[in-house]
This record gives C-alpha cells, sequence and structure tokens, in this order.
C-alpha cells in the first residue's frame, strides 16, 4: 500500500475511437489505483493496444474523458511524461549503439533515473551491456525495450504486450521485476495473451471485448463471479468414470467419502481457471 492508494493512477470514462469503418473502443471504462498491478485482457482486435496508446498520448480519442496521473494524456506536458514509462512496439533506437550505452542515453531524459547498471541487471542483460543492439535475439530486444521503460523511474509503467518473445526463464525474471517495481510503489497496467501471467502479477483484471469492458476485479473475484462449477470426476463401483458438476464440490466429495467408506477411487476436483472465465466472457468457449 503507498500514501497514494486511494487515489487514481488511471480514469478512463466513455472512450470512443474508430478508425475508418472499424470502432476499437466503443464506450470503454476504466479505473486503475495508485500502486495497483491492473492487467488488461481480451482477444485479438478487442481495443487493448489502442487504449495503451491514447493513455500513453499517442494516439487521438474522439470522445470519452482520460486522466493518466491527474493529467489529460492529449495535452500531456514533458514533465506529465517523465513520470510515465512506456515500452514501445517497435523502439527506433540506434542499431548501432551497445546496450548499456543505449540505457544511459535514455537515462539523461530523465530527472530521477534510475541506476542504468541496475537495470540492466534487473531485466538479466548485463551479459549483453556491451552488444549492439542490432546483434540482440528478438527476446533480448524486447527486454532492452522493458529497460527503457523502466530506466525514468516512472510512477507508472503502461507495458503493452511485454513479454511476447520471451523464452520461459525470461518471462519469470520479468514478473520479478514487475513484483519489484510494485513493491516500490510504481502503478503498472499491462495487457497480455498469457493467463499466467495476468493471473500471477495482476491485483485486478479487466477483460474488454469489441472496445469495451465486459468484467473487472481481482482474478479471484473474476473465477467465483463467472467461472460456473466446479468438476468433481471418481470412478463408480463398477468400474466407469462418474462426474459431478456442482456449486459446493467439498459437500459432494464428504458424500462420497462416506458412501466409499474412506478412499475415493480416482477422485479429482477441477475448479474453473481464469482461462475458462475468459473464455466465457469474450464468447470463445469451447463446447464442451
Ligand atoms: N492504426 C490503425 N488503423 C486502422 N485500424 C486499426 C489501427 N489500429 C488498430 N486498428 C483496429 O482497431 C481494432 C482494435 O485494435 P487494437 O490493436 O487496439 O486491439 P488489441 O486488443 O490490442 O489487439 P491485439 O491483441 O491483436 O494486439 C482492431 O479491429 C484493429 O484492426
Amino acid at each position: 500500500m503507498t500514501a497514494h492508494a486511494n487515489e487514481r493512477a488511471v480514469d478512463v470514462r466513455g472512450l470512443r475511437k474508430r478508425y475508418g469503418g472499424v470502432r476499437a473502443l466503443d464506450g470503454l471504462d476504466l479505473t486503475i489505483r495508485r500502486g495497483e498491478v491492473f492487467g488488461l485482457l481480451g482477444p485479438n482486435g478487442a481495443g487493448k493496444s489502442t487504449t495503451v496508446e491514447i493513455l500513453q498520448g499517442n494516439r487521438s480519442r474522439d470522445a470519452g474523458e482520460v486522466s493518466v496521473l491527474g493529467a489529460d494524456p492529449a495535452t500531456g506536458t514533458r514533465a506529465w511524461r517523465s513520470r510515465v514509462g512506456i515500452v514501445w512496439q517497435d523502439e527506433s533506437t540506434p542499431a548501432e549503439l551497445t546496450v548499456r550505452e543505449t540505457v544511459r542515453h535514455f537515462a539523461r531524459y530523465y530527472p530521477r533515473p534510475r541506476d542504468p547498471e541496475e537495470v540492466l541487471h534487473l531485466v538479466g542483460l548485463e551479459a549483453q551491456a556491451d552488444s549492439r543492439i542490432k546483434s540482440l535475439s528478438g527476446g533480448r530486444r524486447r527486454r532492452l525495450d522493458v529497460a527503457l521503460g523502466v530506466i525514468g523511474g516512472p510512477e507508472l509503467l503502461l507495458l503493452d504486450e511485454p513479454t511476447t518473445g520471451f523464452d520461459p526463464a525470461a518471462r519469470r525474471r520479468f514478473w520479478d521485476l514487475i513484483r519489484l517495481l510494485a513493491d516500490e510503489g510504481t502503478t503498472i497496467l499491462l495487457t497480455t495473451h498469457y493467463l499466467e501471467e495476468a493471473e500471477t502479477l495482476a491485483d485486478r483484471l479487466a477483460v474488454v471485448a469489441e472496445g469495451r469492458v465486459v468484467a473487472e476485479g481481482t482474478p479471484d473475484a473474476l473465477r467465483r463471479r463467472y467461472g460456473g462449477e466446479a468438476v468433481v470426476t471418481w470412478t463408480g463401483p463398477d468400474g466407469s468414470p462418474r462426474t459431478e458438476r456442482t456449486g459446493t464440490p467439498t459437500r459432494v466429495v464428504a458424500g462420497l467419502m462416506r458412501r466409499f467408506d474412506g478412499e475415493i477411487p480416482g477422485l479429482t476436483v477441477t475448479r474453473p481457471t481464469l482461462e475458462d472465465v475468459y473464455l466465457r466472457l469474450t464468447g470463445q468457449e469451447a463446447v464442451r
């Protein structure tokens, strides 16, 4: 909890955006509190990147109210920009510079930057510090982008699919970095297609579909509200598989224990995952 915990870092009301005939945002509402890690989920084309770009001040909107750290991004000053960390999708940094030179170079743009060596360590690029950017693999390139997003010591970090292209170890390391920044009080918005990532990192989530928020809450609350019933399976006395869908799996298991007088053969209890919730909310639920 930070001193600002009840303040809003991001407040969006009725956000609308069209690209020609395409309605990308259709009345999106979003509130992110200070110090919170907030995950934005949604299928391809739902409007997540457009939202992040508008919050960054890099895209205009057609309608709606937007406040980011107390300012309208459309008219954000240089001082405001220095408080917001952005990870660009296609960074146009000079490919001839080394990783260390680039991070140091970007640090000079900010009034209170983090230590470049610390940032290289945090994103796991110490071993590549003297490599030229053009020689980096795609995943390491992306880690450098993340380094440039945090070098200014932002109050708010806006991350659009930050771990796409990361190998599993780099993704875990990135999660540690996000937790560290969150512990320091940084507010973080991240979009992701990795539900495990959302569940691991986010205090609260919003699911976006067709340009609107269709559900919002903690991962637990979303699972409880939209997850549906648990599934209990076991093996019957005749050896055949049995299944029961239930809102009270403990009661079902207690009944089975009495019936079997001890160990229940083949018992499993499966509770709805965030993925089940997500697929249901975005209308992509598989027919079972
Ligand atoms: N520059 C653009 N010009 C025209 N249409 C665009 C542009 N950017 C986005 N769109 C369209 O707006 C809609 C929302 O796109 P957006 O990139 O915001 O979605 P997204 O949720 O980030 O998707 P993804 O998960 O694929 O990144 C899509 O239909 C997309 O094709």
